[in-house]
């Protein structure tokens, strides 16, 4: 996607003060256009997140025939029904978005229709099974690179029927496309996961008056009843609040008002995390926005201490643990993350990628795991060069590495960024005190 690389030099600052609006939930806005089109009558989305990937989800829709107007400021859906969306005309470019050729997979299953999605050089490098599998369980038809296992993906939907899948992973991608596949099978469709990952898709198919149902870490949908178009409102993406949190934490004399950010709780293991490593980090007018909760964060530059990391709150914080490490890498003793295999196969591999940088901008000792890493904190980072490896993550956890630096972080290439963040170095440059 990203032809060009774009460098980019982050200096060390002085400190941080001031306050941030962050951009709107990625999963939640991918989701919002998802059942927007589905549902009868219009849905309206405000603080729609302007990433790459979302865009990748909305023009999926037009090209099905979805009208979708964008304002800037609000994304106006003209739903066509559950059985209205029509066969595209061309392959479905899904760019970087794990989410969206996932969940795109199992709804496409139930289709009258062919299509093929495909995406990015690191796309379609991951795995595909965990939902090509359970689908073709329920009757899908999708032929795909290694028996569908890898991107692109040719789906002929056609009749489904509902199974009960007992996913192996905690993903919300997996049970996200399973549920909307559930949409068109017959009978019902029952997904349950070792540990609960994010539920968004569960509030929001309720939101939309679809049949589902959840008991702990089960879920269950069932076709037939119509949706309905509804007013959204996108509460702020904690994962991307989660690097200025870091960067309260660790920058000398930091203090950041993050507002408007999404604290539903199986998404809020970051400050778990940060909290028990010894972060100030304090909820402020907690409120409820569109079914999600959401509140301001106050955090002040704290000492960190190391803590073992693993479990429950994995699935809970896996999208942060790039900027976690960081976080790590300059607290007292050691940190240890396990269970956090998954981390391989993100964007890139999760787990090399940050062990390498922070080895290259002066960190203590780092032993990679096949499920995790340990960290021993040092008193300050030394800055160098760095590599995103085209995970936005990545970028984004350096930059603010870089904050807390001697003498500066240089990334490679932060084109990646404007996949889940347009406006970061914006956004960091004006808390920012040289
Ligand atoms: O469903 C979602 O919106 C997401 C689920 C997670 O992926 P997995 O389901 O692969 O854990 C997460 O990493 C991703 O950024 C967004
Ligand atoms: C893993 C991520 O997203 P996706 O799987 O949608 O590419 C992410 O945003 O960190």
């Amino acid at each position: 996607m990203h032809e060009h690389a774009t460098p980019h030099t982050v200096p060390p600052v002085k400190t941080l003060q001031g306050t941030v609006a962050i951009p709107g939930d990625k999963s939640i806005s991918h989701r919002s256009i998802m059942l927007g089109s589905l549902a009868t009558g219009i849905t309206r989305i405000t603080n729609f997140l302007r990433g790459e990937d979302n865009f990748a989800t909305m023009n999926a829709f037009r090209n099905m025939g979805v009208m979708i107007e964008d304002s800037g400021s609000v994304v106006t859906v003209h739903g066509v029904g559950v059985h209205g969306l029509q066969e595209p005309g061309d392959v479905l470019d899904c760019g970087n978005s794990g989410t969206t050729i996932r969940l795109m997979t199992g709804l496409l299953s139930g289709q009258s229709f062919f299509s093929v999605l495909t995406g990015d050089q690191y796309l379609r490098k991951r795995p595909m099974k965990r939902v090509t599998e359970p689908l073709r369980r329920m009757g899908a038809t999708i032929a795909g690179r290694g028996n569908g296992t890898l991107a692109p993906l040719a789906v002929s939907g056609g009749r489904l029927s509902g199974i009960t899948f007992q996913s192996p992973i905690a993903s919300a991608q997996v049970k996200s496309a399973l549920m909307l596949a559930g949409l068109y099978a017959d009978g019902a469709t029952t997904i349950s996961e070792p540990t609960l990952s994010r539920d968004h898709s569960e509030r929001m198919f309720r939101f939309f008056g679809a049949d589902v149902e959840t008991a702990d870490t089960t879920v269950t949908v069932r076709a037939g009843r119509e949706l309905h178009g509804q007013e959204i409102v996108v509460p702020g993406d904690i994962s991307s609040a989660a690097f200025f949190l870091v960067a309260g934490l660790i920058v000398p004399g930091a203090e950041l008002l993050i507002r408007n950010v999404g604290i539903n709780p199986t998404r809020t293991g970051v400050l778990d995390i940060l909290q028990q490593m010894g972060g100030d980090i304090v909820l402020q007018d907690q409120r409820e926005v569109s079914g999600e909760p959401v509140a301001d964060l106050l955090v002040r530059h704290s000492r960190l201490k190391g803590i073992e990391i693993g479990g429950d709150v994995v699935p809970r914080a896996i999208d942060e643990f790039p900027a976690i490490s960081v976080a790590a890498a300059l607290a007292e003793g050691t940190t240890v993350i396990k269970d956090a295999h998954e981390l391989r196969v993100k964007e890139t591999d999760r787990i090399a990628a940050m062990a390498q940088n922070l080895r290259a901008i002066g960190s203590g000792t780092i032993e990679e795991s096949e499920d995790g890493m340990s960290i021993t904190g040092v008193e300050t980072l030394r800055g160098g060069s760095v590599a995103s490896f085209g995970d936005h993550r990545i970028a984004m956890s350096l930059a603010i590495a870089a904050c807390a630096s001697r003498n500066g972080v240089t990334i490679d290439d932060v084109s990646c960024v404007s996949t889940s963040f347009p406006g970061f170095f914006e956004l960091l440059a004006g808390v920012s005190r040289v």
